[in-house]
């Protein structure tokens, strides 16, 4: 397979720190870069095979994260974001410039309200959570990869210890069930 599936992937995961809690998101405009804050580490970061998710150019999967959106300020050149799509669930503030995936936040009634999508390879801080499982990996078809490369793509998520699932993983898939059977009252 000649493609990338992502540069914290291809050559083996390196492990974050438990102790490490947070730092500084830069776009990749030359100059006068949006800058964002976060103070505190991501959660259920993820690589993400859908086409929503910024990915760096070469690279199947996006890898992705979250943190709640009360840790996240933009604290340089917030003038420079834009929404992508403000009809999508999660709504993804791009830099205008570089076209780099800041933060992804939710307003609507959803299970994963108050947490923001970060890409924290936009930090040039180490200890970040590493990726713990590969999501959506399917959805890498509807962008142009061949059915009968998947077998090499999921080998080698497996190679590096990662778990693959065409949404997301059970914990995950899980909430957002508890989620909605708790609003239809099917669970009390
Ligand atoms: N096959 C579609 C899937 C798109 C999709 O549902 N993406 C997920 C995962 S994003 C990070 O985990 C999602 O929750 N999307 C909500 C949104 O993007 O607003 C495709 O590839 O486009
Ligand atoms: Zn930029
Ligand atoms: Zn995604």
């Amino acid at each position: 397979m000649a493609s990338s599936l992502h540069p914290l992937i291809d050559n083996g995961i390196t492990p974050g720190s438990s102790s490490f809690s947070g730092g500084k998101l830069h776009c990749r405009c030359a100059s006068d870069q949006v800058e964002i804050t976060l103070n505190s580490n991501v959660a259920h970061n993820h690589a993400c095979g859908c086409s929503k998710c910024w990915k760096p150019s070469g690279s199947l999967f996006s890898i992705v994260g979250v943190v709640p959106r009360d840790a996240v300020s933009v604290t340089a050149n917030a003038s420079k974001l834009s929404i992508v799509d403000k009809e999508a669930t999660i709504q993804r503030n791009a830099c205008k410039d570089c076209g780099v995936h800041l933060f992804g936040r939710i307003e609507k009634d959803h299970p994963f309200k108050g947490l923001d999508f970060v890409h924290v390879e936009l930090s040039d801080e180490k200890g970040w959570q590493e990726p713990q499982f590969a999501g959506f990996v399917s959805s890498i078809i509807e962008q142009g990869s061949h059915p009968k490369e998947m077998d090499e793509v999921r080998a080698k998520f497996k190679a590096v210890g990662l778990q693959t699932y065409d949404v997301l993983s059970p914990v995950l898939m899980d909430l957002i069930s508890t989620f909605t059977a708790q609003k239809s009252e099917k669970l009390l």
